[in-house]
């Protein structure tokens, strides 16, 4: 305190009994004032005064003492000096006022001026001490910090008493500010005051001053006893200017000159004072008892618990080591633009980005034309495009290039990077074979329309009849396959059993499932088994202009088979007395002749029955023998059938009636223009008599061989059978009025006629009327001149057959035409057999399997054509289609002579429709003909 300067202070005091005449001056300071009004001096230590308890401080009381000796010898100095000094002549002017001091001793600067307090409020009544009712938020009790066991600080339990202590600075302000709002002259904390007061004088004496710990030097702890109502203005004057100040602390103003009201310390602690004592030793409990858990913090010992760290530097940058790699990179160095950047945001007014446009735009930037550059050399470096792309091909491989434009070298030939493919030109026209990795299943969305009243049936189920038929007829027994193939083999294209349309079972099968082929039923029922749509395929489209229809949802590989044809199995009356009473409003008709002439009436059945007529189809509807019973199913054409195609097969329909002719919607190129039979084609014809020798002899040696060699295990190839024939020579009868399905079947007639071929029909007997009949009206009126022609030479050739005592008769009819020839080449003709519907002026009936229908007077030519030869190539159609739209109720089957239906309801010899080879197919054939032929000779 030495370095402060004498300073003067303005003491008031709120006394009432001081007037402003009694105030003195006296220095506060530890510098004995140069004057001292003895006065002041005597006031307070003369007992006779008045004190007045609330305003005597104990500050005072404790500094008059001190000072009370120097003062005197100061007091008593000035007198001898005054009394030197004054002329002895003049009365002492105490002497005449001796109460009058003051005007003696004339106050001098740096002393204590103690002025009367500003009047107070008139007291309002009873001090408020609401607050002491408040409720006391224990906020470490709410946070959850309280702790529950005894303190311990610094390793060592905490005294209770130490509740009472406090650090640093008066608990009443709780800042560093002093009481005259000077920081400046902030004494030390760890520094006791000399002699119990220091500059301030609002520090303790020395003897409140409590050790501090030598733990935490820097914690000087104050007891504070009782503190007392102090009403004290304490005015800095020109001494604090010239205090010099910390530097730190010299923006701060003070307190008196801001203008401000001092109330910093002193109404605070005369809001203290108005409090009880236990209400203030409370609330400094409860600051004590936050001070005391912060002081065990790190942060209050201000002890740095964390590692000390090196910093790195580089490139003049503070290098953070907590940030991470990523952001590190993702933070790029600045560039050069940034340069630019930084240049124009020094320039005020003036952004960057404005900036950098304007030098796009100004800037001269030549822009640098890019090359690419081309791979010249590698690995199809020096493979020059042919300059003639048909030298060394065949005749044949350039025809195949004319006709694919894209192969050819273009006009301007890539000669930096040369395709690869100009060498394998050859490869690229024959084509290679390859296997898509995955199937492809495309589902329609839901919400397809869905044909109404449509009952689904998986199994063929015999109804009335039907039956008792099937069984009394002992078809396929007699002429059971057996498979003679080695596994090797695996029962593939030649395979005897695929080629006579009997799927291979543990039965007849030499080579064991694993390693057979010929198991397309069972795959069928294997893939579908689970459902779902990609295991079934198939689903029903509505299509815009025939109904509905079956689309693909995944790929087909060349036949396979896709579903199976399944419905209820009618005889004929049953079927008769349905399209009678039934099906007689129907616009469509789901009938198709299946086996033993009976018919599949898929009305309730499987879905193939959705599946429209196509005259180019990638599809054919084939009847295996599974398990000795015949089933129907819709395999895959000789190409495969990718996901989202339409379905279809040739119908190879006949209308019963012109009338029922439907126009041909399928849109393909070859389309015949209605729903009518295929296009007969015709083979040359033969003399006569050796055709007829050879027939004979062909089928009688065919079928004795071919049950030989399946008897044997040869595997030799049964000669082409030969038959023995009677031909019947049939009058033509006049073909019924012209119509759309009559200039269809004139059409196949005139083919037949031109072909001047041997028509050979065959037929069971309850339908060899209707062929008779339908022949008869063929040629009836022949509409060119070829055709009258081959009138006379028309022979039919009758033949009753039956398969063995039990099973009916079976007529076959030959009609022969032109050329005695008689002989089926393929089975493969496309001989179908059509239900149809008639009008009601045709209607006729059937007399059921095995019996004869009535006649029919009104037969269109379409019949007739159908009687004609096939062609052996043609795959052949087995299926029987019993649709149209909007027949009249009468309705005739017409189940024409079909090689399909009688090799299946005669004999249990079919023949493979889906040949892959040509080898297959020539096998077939002959297995067909020898077959057919066969059961006339078992007849004979
Ligand atoms: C067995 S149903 C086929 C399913 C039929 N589309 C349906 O909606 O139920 C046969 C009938 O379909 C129609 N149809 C099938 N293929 C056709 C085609 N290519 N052109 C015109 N109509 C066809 C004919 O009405 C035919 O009588």
């Amino acid at each position: 305190m030495a370095e402060i300067g004498p300073l003067s202070f303005e003491t008031s005091f709120s006394s009432g009994a001081l007037t402003e005449s009694s105030s003195n001056t006296a220095s506060f300071s530890s510098t004995p004032p140069t004057t001292l009004s003895p006065d002041s001096m005597s006031l307070a230590s003369d007992p006779d005064v008045p004190k007045h308890g609330s305003i005597v401080t104990p500050l005072l009381d404790a500094a008059i003492p001190l000072l009370e000796d120097a003062q005197k010898a100061q007091i008593q100095q000035m007198e001898r000096d005054f009394d030197r000094k004054a002329p002895h002549t003049s009365p002492p002017a105490e002497s005449q006022e001796p109460n009058d001091q003051s005007s003696r001793h004339t106050p001098v600067a740096n002393a204590i001026v103690v002025e009367p307090l500003p009047e107070e409020p008139p007291f309002a009544g009873r001090a408020r001490r609401a607050r002491a009712s408040l409720p006391v938020y224990n906020l470490a009790k709410l946070s959850g910090t309280r702790p529950y066991t005894k303190r311990v600080a610094n390793g060592e339990p905490v005294d209770s008493k130490r509740r009472r202590t406090i650090a640093s600075d008066t608990p009443a302000t709780g800042s560093n500010e002093t009481a005259n709002g000077d920081t400046n002259v902030r004494p030390k904390a760890s520094e006791p005051a000399q002699g119990g007061i220091d500059a301030m004088g609002l520090d303790l004496p020395a003897a409140a001053v409590a050790p501090s710990s030598p733990a935490t030097p820097n914690r000087a702890r104050r007891i504070i006893k009782k503190p007392k109502s102090v009403k004290l203005i304490i005015k800095s004057t020109k001494s604090t200017k010239s205090t010099p100040a910390p530097a730190a602390s010299i923006t701060r103003r003070a307190t008196r000159l801001s203008g401000e009201p001092v109330a910093s310390l002193t109404s605070k602690m005369t809001a203290l004072g108005k409090r009880g004592r236990k209400t203030i030793e409370r609330g400094l409990d409860r600051m004590t008892h936050e001070l005391r858990r912060l002081q065990d913090t790190n942060e209050f010992a201000h002890i740095d618990t964390r590692p000390v760290r090196y910093t790195v530097w580089s490139n003049g940058k503070y290098i953070d080591p907590d940030a991470s790699e990523e952001e590190a990179a993702a933070t790029p160095p600045r560039k050069k633009a940034r340069t630019s950047e930084s240049a124009t945001a020094a320039q005020p007014g003036k952004e960057p980005e404005i900036d950098a446009e304007k030098k796009e735009t100004t800037g001269p930037v030549p822009k640098k034309r890019r090359v690419k550059k081309w791979l010249d050399k590698g690995l199809y470096s020096g493979q020059d495009t042919p300059v003639d792309v048909f030298q060394n091909l065949n005749a044949q491989d350039k025809k195949k290039l004319a006709s694919l434009p894209e192969l050819i070298r273009p006009v301007k030939p890539n000669k930096t990077l040369p395709s690869p493919m100009y060498n394998g030109l050859r490869m690229l026209m024959n084509g290679r074979d390859f296997k898509l990795p995955f199937d492809i299943c495309s589902p329609l969305p839901p919400g397809q329309p869905k044909p109404a009243h449509y009952r689904t049936m998986t199994k063929n189920r015999f109804v009335g009849d039907a039956s008792a038929y099937w069984k009394k007829t002992p078809h396929f027994g007699d002429f059971a396959s057996k498979c003679v193939c080695k596994p090797e083999d695996g029962c593939a294209e030649d395979c005897q059993n695929r080629i006579m349309l009997y799927e291979c079972d543990e039965t007849n099968c030499n080579v064991g499932k694993a390693h057979c082929q010929n198991r397309a039923f069972q795959n069928l029922q294997e893939r579908t088994k689970t459902g779902g749509r990609y295991r079934v395929g198939v689903e029903v489209v509505k299509t815009s202009d025939r109904g509905y229809g079956v689309r693909s949802n995944r790929c087909f590989e060349p036949n396979q088979i896709i579903m199976e044809y399944t419905g209820e199995i009618i005889t004929e009356e049953e079927c008769d007395r349905r399209m009678n009473e039934v099906y007689k409003d129907n616009e469509c008709y789901y009938l198709m002749s299946f086996d033993q002439n009976m018919i599949i009436d898929a009305t309730t059945g499987s879905i193939a029955r959705f599946v429209n007529h196509s005259c180019s189809p990638n599809c054919r509807m084939i009847k295996w023998i599974v398990s000795g019973q015949p089933r129907m199913a819709l395999f895959a054409g000789d190409r495969p059938i990718m996901t989202g195609e339409e379905l279809t097969y040739d119908y190879n329909f006949d209308p019963f009636s012109a009338k029922n002719v439907q126009k041909c919607l399928c849109g393909s190129p070859n389309c015949r223009g209605v729903l009518g039979p295929k296009p007969k084609e015709v083979k040359p014809p033969k003399p006569p008599k050796e055709t007829k020798k050879s027939v004979k002899g062909t089928i009688k040696a065919g079928k004795r061989k071919l049950k030989e060699m399946l008897a044997s295990g040869d595997e030799k190839e049964p000669e082409k059978p030969t038959k023995k024939v009677k031909l019947v020579i049939k009058k033509a009868k006049k073909p019924s009025p012209s119509s759309a399905g009559l200039k269809a079947a004139k059409g196949a007639a005139k083919s037949a006629v031109k072909g001047a071929t041997v028509i050979i029909k065959r037929s069971v007997a309850s339908v060899s009327t209707n062929t008779k009949l339908a022949l008869s009206s063929s040629t009836k009126k022949p509409t060119t001149k070829k055709a009258a022609a081959t009138k006379k030479s028309i022979t039919t050739i009758k033949k009753s057959i039956t398969t063995d005592k039990e099973a009916p008769r079976v007529k076959r009819k030959y009609v022969k035409k032109n050329t005695p020839r008689v002989k089926v080449s393929s089975r493969s003709s496309s001989l179908t057999t059509i239900v149809a519907a008639g009008p009601a002026s045709e209607k006729k009936k059937t007399a059921g399997p095995g019996k004869k229908t009535p006649k029919t007077k009104k037969m269109t030519p379409a019949s007739s054509a159908k009687s004609t030869p096939k062609k052996s190539a043609t795959p052949p159609s087995s299926v029987k289609v019993a649709s149209g739209r909007k027949r009249t109720p009468s309705w005739k089957v017409l189940n024409s002579a079909s090689p399909d239906s009688e090799m299946a309801a005669g004999d249990a010899v079919s023949a493979k429709n889906t040949p892959s080879s040509a080898k297959s197919r020539k096998t077939l054939d002959m297995a067909r003909s020898d077959k057919i032929w066969a059961v006339d000779d078992d007849d004979e």
